[in-house]
Order: structure tokens, then C-alpha cells, then sequence
């Protein structure tokens, strides 16, 4: 649950990457960083965000010192389409509809959507997440706001407000037809208890009401703690005076509130929604009102917005309308904007607040001790990929972890990522990062499963290594099978950070993961490496690395040598010639 100090709750994330001109691929996770530079610095270019609805000024401000902004309001969905694609991020508020057209017009540029508000319902989270792009929200700054009109909604129906003031504005003077409800003593349920119902409850509390709540996913000390009783969404809607709705628009609640639930309810009950309208029918609600079951609504937010001229939910007397006004106070305003421009500018450079939708968040000291390890894992994937023979599909990957580390305290989430990111790249046009890695996993088939082996002794380093493993398929390098017939390749970290390959096959070995990587299986004769040696020394290929591994004396050895230059035909011809090399296979990392 996010508190009320969100821009001190900094977490970071790898930033998303997509297919992207040339002029993008600074925000791209590269190879052997663990952190994208920023837009700015390795792109000689600002970034641009396009801001489509208004925002608070000091968050446009804080964005324009990172960004160029566009603010273009009331675009057409044809305009955002032709926008998009210009675009690094994108601000919304709820009137912007984010959806899969739109992350198809971006073609892969589009890296952040940045909500300045709590409903997240304008944008298609699922296809965000297949774009790769990340989906942050801004999702404390308005609560207050929100609570605050509910209860004026609230106090507004219970003393026919809005009808009498139009009265009076019309000539009349009509004291007996405005009699009122009082609040003491009447009986609210908050449904949805999340940031702004509680926020209602502890007003109405005030207000001398008694509060019920219902919400399947809230803690019941949290609602004692406010005064308030979770109930049953049967007892919340049966036993209420004033039901008051705070929960999202998903497609769980779409439509809650319907004819068979508003007959549950007290006949005369008043229905508040500063929510979404789509957790309402309201066709239904129009006979609820008509019938009398319902007595009075007030509606800040409707299904579709704005509202036809004519609806007649809308014009119906015992109905109370503000046009989604909920956010709408300029200290909610302020505080959203910095709180998007904040999440926004963060993903940007690589980092994250803790507003993320669409993707794993993972602390920054969490980040920043996996970091030779992620770096490790994305090596590892691209080292394995290679080892498959051509044609032999890949399904199931199996990544073992060795560490002393209680579970609990190992995420593996972007370790996992990282893995598919090097198997799926260099075999695909597929963009992988944490947003969509196990998206894109799963749409190739690829099953990853992740072990853990229990190591005894300190858990101060987070991880001893990491293998993975590809069952069910052919190598190209025979040396590359472990015992049990996997294609396996085992890595660690040395001191310092640096990435290092330890096992291939059986075969236990030690060379960095810097360059590329000749791997040659031979017999064990004495020379061969020697002879090899000199082959790339005669060609200028430098050798950073070289490191032999073998079965018995005599018998089946694995020679890996790291070069920095990738080797012409002509060497590596010679190398697969010389006698005792059985097979080789050159590696690009
Ligand atoms: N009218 C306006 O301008 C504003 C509207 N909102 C809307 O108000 C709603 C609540 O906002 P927050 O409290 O910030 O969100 P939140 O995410 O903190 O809380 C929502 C709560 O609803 C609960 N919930 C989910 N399904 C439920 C169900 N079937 N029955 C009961 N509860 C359920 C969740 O467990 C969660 O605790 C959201 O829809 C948001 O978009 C928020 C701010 C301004
Ligand atoms: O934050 C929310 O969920 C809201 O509904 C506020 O919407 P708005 O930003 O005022 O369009």
C-alpha cells in the first residue's frame, strides 16, 4: 500500500526497452550495463513526453527540465495515434483512452505511460506490457480529494443541495420540498476500502454516521483501527442508509451494482460514486430511481464521459452530477502532477517510483546488489541460445540458483528476466524487458522454470551462481551436454563484479564473459592450446582469457578462450583443423 510520502519511496526498475530508432537506444538495457544511461546524456537529446490533459504547473515544470514537453489537450484518437510514435512518454489523466491501437502507433518508442491519477482503467495494461512499456500511476495525491467529494456529494444529497440551489436560481422559494435527512446516526457503507475509503469512513465517523465497509482484499485491523466494520458485501448493502463506492473499474466489478443487487438493498438507500461509473449499471440504477429503491444518487463519474446530452440518468431529479471532479482541487492537482512528473522522469533514466502497474518493483538496494548478477544472467542466455544446433526449438528452460540466501530474501524476478532477454534476443526481432520478459516468454513458448540449491554459509553474497539449462535439444557443441543430456552452462561472480563462465557441460572451466568466446572440445594432447594460441596470434586476434578443462589426462578436454576480436573464417578454419580439435563453436556475448 502506497503511504502519503510517495516520492521518498524511490524504488528502481530496469528501464523498459523497445525496438526503437537509433536516436532510443540509450534507454535500452544494453549489454554489461546494468543501468540505461540517461536519455540525455548518451543520446545527445532530450527526451520528449507528450502531456495530453492539464497538469499541475510545478510537474509540467519538473518535467520540461528533463523533457521536452508537448502539451496537446483534447487530441482526436487519430491525433494521439500520429503522436505517439514522436514520443518518449506519455501523461494522462482519465479522459485520454491509452489503448492497444495506441502502443501500436508508438511502434516501440513509447516507454512510459505515466497516469496522473489513481484509475488505470483508460489504459490497456495488457498491451502496454506486451509493448515493453511501463504503466505508472500517481496514486496517493488525490485521495484527500476524492474522500472530500465524496462527503460533500454525501451532504449534498441529504439536504437536496443541488435541486434546492436550482430552485431558488429559477424564482422559487420551496422550504417544504427540500426537507432533508440528517447524518447522525444513519448508517454508511464505504465499499472499497483501498486509499479513499478510509479516508470517507473516518469523515463520516465525524459526521456521527455509523461506517460499515466491505472490501475482500482489506485487513479487518485496519478498518478496527478507523472505527469501522468490514462486512460481507450482502450486509455492507442490505443494512445501509448510504452506500458510498470506492472500489476499481475491473472486470470484476463492471457492472456491480445491477438490478439484482440495488434489489438487496434498503428501499430509499442513497448511492454516492466518486469511483468509476462502470462499476454501476445504470440502466438499472434509472429503474432503481424510478422505483424508488434507490432514493437519491450522486454521480461524479459515469460510464461513458461526459455523458450523453440526454441521459437521462443524468437529468433524473433525485440525481446529483459533477463532472468527474473528484481530483480536481489544486492542491490534488499539484501533488499529482509532481507525483507523475517524479515516476515518470525516474522510469526515464532507469529507476522507478513505486507506482509501477505493469512491472515487478524491485528496491534499489535489492537492484543495486543483484546488479553483477543480472548482468550475469542476460550473458548466460545469450551463451546458451548459441549453443543450440539450428533447428532444434527451444521449450523449457531450467535456471538453478545456488546461494545461501533464505528464499524470502533472494528475488529472482529480474534474474529471470534477464535470462530470457539473452535467449530470446539473438534469436528474434523481440525486445525483452522486465515489463514484458515473461510476456514474451510465454508468447514463444518458453518454459522457464527456477530452482534453488541451498548452500550453506553466510548469505552476505546473494548468490554463489547460476546455471541454465536447456533440456530437449540438440547442441551444435557436444561438449556443452551435461551428464543428464542438457545443454548447460554454469556462471558466477568474481571479485570485483565481473561475470565469469565456470561450467559448460561437465566440464568446469574459468573465463570471463567479456568479448566473445571460442569454445573448443579436443582430446587432451599436449600442444593443442599452444598451436590454437598461435593460430589467433597470427591472425591479430588477442586472446583475453584462456582457461582448460578435462574428464581424465588423456581424455575428453574443453579449451574456452575469450578473444576481443571476432576471429576471420581463415582461423577458425585452421582451428577446427588442427588434430585433436574435435569440434568448436565461436560466441558472441
Ligand atoms: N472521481 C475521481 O476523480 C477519483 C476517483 N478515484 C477512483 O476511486 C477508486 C478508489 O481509489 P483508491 O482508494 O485510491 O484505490 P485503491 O486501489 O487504493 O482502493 C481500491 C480498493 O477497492 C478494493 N476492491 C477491489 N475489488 C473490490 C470489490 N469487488 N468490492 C469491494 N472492494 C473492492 C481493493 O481491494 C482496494 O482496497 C478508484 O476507482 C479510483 O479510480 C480516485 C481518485 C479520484
Ligand atoms: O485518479 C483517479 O482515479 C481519477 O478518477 C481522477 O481523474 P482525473 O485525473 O481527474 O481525470
Amino acid at each position: 500500500m502506497a503511504l502519503a510520502t510517495p516520492l521518498r519511496l524511490r524504488r528502481h526498475l530496469l528501464l523498459p526497452a523497445g525496438p526503437s530508432p537509433a536516436t532510443h537506444r540509450a534507454l535500452s538495457l544494453r549489454r554489461g550495463r546494468l543501468l540505461p544511461a540517461s536519455l540525455s546524456a548518451a543520446a545527445g537529446g532530450r527526451p520528449t513526453v507528450l502531456v495530453t490533459e492539464t497538469l499541475g504547473s510545478a510537474g509540467l515544470d519538473l518535467l520540461r527540465a528533463f523533457a521536452n514537453v508537448d502539451c496537446s489537450y483534447e487530441l482526436t484518437a487519430e491525433e494521439l495515434r500520429a503522436k505517439v510514435s514522436l514520443v518518449d512518454a506519455l501523461v494522462v489523466r482519465s479522459g485520454t483512452q491509452v489503448t492497444r491501437e495506441v502502443f501500436e502507433a508508438a511502434r516501440g518508442r513509447l516507454r512510459v505511460v505515466g497516469r496522473a491519477g489513481v484509475g488505470i482503467d483508460n489504459v490497456d495494461l495488457q498491451a502496454a506490457t506486451e509493448a515493453g512499456c511501463l504503466v505508472v500511476n500517481a496514486p496517493t495525491a488525490n485521495t484527500v480529494a476524492a474522500a472530500e467529494h465524496a462527503v460533500a456529494l454525501l451532504a449534498a444529497v441529504a439536504r437536496n443541495i443541488a435541486p434546492a440551489d436550482a430552485s431558488l436560481k429559477a424564482g422559487k422559494w420551496q422550504r417544504g420540498k427540500y426537507v432533508g435527512v440528517t447524518l447522525v446516526g444513519k448508517t454508511l457503507a464505504v465499499m472499497g476500502f483501498g486509499k479513499v475509503g478510509p479516508e470517507v469512513a473516518r469523515r463520516a465517523r465525524g459526521l456521527g454516521m455509523d461506517v460499515v465497509a466491505h472490501d475482500p482484499y482489506a485487513a479487518a485491523d485496519r478498518a478496527r483501527a478507523v472505527g469501522v466494520d468490514l462486512v460481507s458485501f450482502d450486509e455492507a448493502i442490505s443494512t445501509a442508509d448510504f452506500i458510498s463506492l470506492h472500489m476499481p473499474l475491473t472486470p470484476s466489478t463492471a457492472k456491480l451494482f445491477n438490478d439484482e443487487t440495488f434489489a438487496r438493498m434498503r428501499k430509499g438507500v442513497r448511492i454516492i460514486n466518486v469511483s468509476r461509473g462502470g462499476v454501476v449499471d445504470e440502466e438499472a440504477l434509472l429503474r432503481a430511481l424510478d422505483n424508488g429503491t434507490v432514493s437519491q444518487a450522486a454521480l461524479d463519474v459515469f460510464t461513458e464521459e461526459p455523458p450523453p446530452r440526454d441521459s437521462k440518468l443524468v437529468q433524473h431529479e433525485n440525481v446529483t452530477v459533477t463532472p468527474h471532479l473528484g481530483a480536481s482541487t489544486i492542491e490534488a492537482q499539484e501533488g499529482v502532477a509532481l507525483e507523475i512528473a517524479e515516476a515518470v522522469i525516474g522510469a526515464l533514466r532507469g529507476d522507478l517510483a513505486a507506482t509501477a502497474v505493469n512491472a515487478p518493483m524491485v528496491p534499489a538496494e535489492v537492484l543495486s546488489e543483484l546488479s553483477p548478477y543480472v548482468v550475469l544472467a542476460e550473458k548466460l542466455g545469450r551463451l546458451v541460445v548459441q549453443l543450440v544446433a539450428v533447428g532444434s526449438g527451444i521449450k523449457g528452460v531450467r535456471v538453478v540458483y545456488s546461494s545461501a540466501r533464505d528464499p524470502d530474501d533472494l528475488d529472482t524476478r529480474l534474474l529471470r528476466a534477464m535470462v530470457t532477454k539473452g535467449i530470446v534476443e539473438p534469436i528474434s526481432s523481440a525486445f525483452v524487458n522486465i515489463v514484458n520478459a515473461d510476456y514474451v516468454a510465454k508468447q514463444r513458448g518458453l518454459r522457464i522454470v527456477e530452482e534453488r540449491v541451498f548452500l550453506d554459509g553466510p548469505p552476505e553474497v546473494p548468490l554463489d551462481s547460476i546455471q541454465v539449462h536447456l533440456a530437449n535439444v540438440e547442441s551444435k557443441f557436444a561438449g556443452a551436454l551435461s551428464d543428464a543430456g542438457h545443454i548447460c552452462v554454469e556462471g558466477k561472480v568474481r571479485d570485483g563484479g565481473a561475470s565469469h563462465l565456470t561450467l559448460v557441460g561437465s566440464l568446469s572451466v574459468d573465463v570471463s564473459l567479456e568479448g566473445n568466446l571460442i569454445l573448443c572440445g579436443q582430446l587432451d594432447h599436449p600442444g593443442i592450446i599452444g598451436r590454437v594460441g598461435s593460430i589467433l596470434g597470427k591472425m591479430n586476434v588477442n586472446v583475453s582469457f584462456m582457461s582448460v578443462s578435462r574428464t581424465a589426462p588423456g581424455k575428453q578436454a574443453i579449451m574456452a578462450i575469450g578473444v576481443d576480436e571476432e576471429p576471420g573464417k581463415e582461423a577458425l578454419k585452421l582451428i577446427g583443423d588442427t588434430p585433436s580439435v574435435e569440434e568448436f563453436v565461436f560466441l558472441k556475448l
